[in-house]
């Protein structure tokens, strides 16, 4: 188990190998199975890679995506993590992969958590984890010091919670045992903060800081 740490030149190219990578990591995994699973994150930082990932030769029609964490709000709200997927990521090449939407339109998050629990766990182990991180280490929905995270934590947690207590909106998450049995795991990251964010989240308890949880076996992709 090891933390590689991967510094590029600029964001141009940090975009471009993790795009890559993660088409390379894919497609090797649909030669010896069926299906495969590619879980992403949300927010600001991704959307140049999904961009590039879009365009990939890949066997799409064999890929199941859906996303670490999703925010209660309707497909076409700006806050919407769904809406940047299917802006970025699912057209192109990638408009064939199969998607399971973490918002069901259910009024609450804790109304969904059981048809999404029956649709993600037949994809599970993720076969390719891509995680975000805010510059509060936190990454998915799991908030430090938030009263769900410590639950969502626990090993015997189930793979997806409803998350009520952080600001802004409720939300969706997929937990840390469901994240943390990905065969592959990488992390985007971009800016001074967030790599001080991280060296700090080294030290501290998951709790305090989430992203802490997956820092064993993940490839940390870098640029100012
Ligand atoms: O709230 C969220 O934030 C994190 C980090 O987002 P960024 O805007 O700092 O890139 C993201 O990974 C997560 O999916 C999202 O829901």
């Amino acid at each position: 188990m090891s933390l590689e740490f991967v510094e590029y030149p600029d964001r141009e190219m940090l975009n471009l190998s993790l795009a890559d990578k993660l088409a390379g990591q894919l497609s090797q995994a649909l030669r010896v199975h069926d299906s495969v699973s590619l879980c992403l994150p949300g927010g600001t930082t991704p959307a140049p890679v999904y961009d590039m990932l879009s365009g990939s030769e890949l066997q799409w029609p064999r890929v199941t995506i859906f996303l670490n964490d999703e925010r209660w709000v309707d497909g076409e709200h700006r806050r919407s993590n769904g809406r940047l997927l299917r802006r970025h990521l699912l057209r192109d090449k990638a408009a064939a992969a199969r998607y399971i939407d973490l918002y069901t339109g259910d009024e609450t998050p804790e109304q969904a958590v059981p048809a999404l629990t029956e649709a993600i766990s037949p994809h599970l182990p993720i076969t390719v984890l891509l995680l975000g991180m805010g510059t509060d280490m936190h990454t998915a929905s799991l908030f430090p010091k938030a009263s769900e995270t410590v639950r969502a934590l626990a090993s015997d947690a189930p793979p997806v919670m409803a998350i009520n207590s952080v600001k802004d909106e409720p939300r969706i998450t997929l937990t840390a045992p469901a994240l943390r049995k990905a065969l592959n795991t990488h992390l985007l990251i971009t800016g001074a903060d967030k790599r001080e964010a991280l060296e700090r989240a080294q030290g501290l308890d998951p709790t305090e800081a989430p992203i802490r949880e997956f820092l064993g076996d993940i490839t940390v992709h870098w640029a100012e």
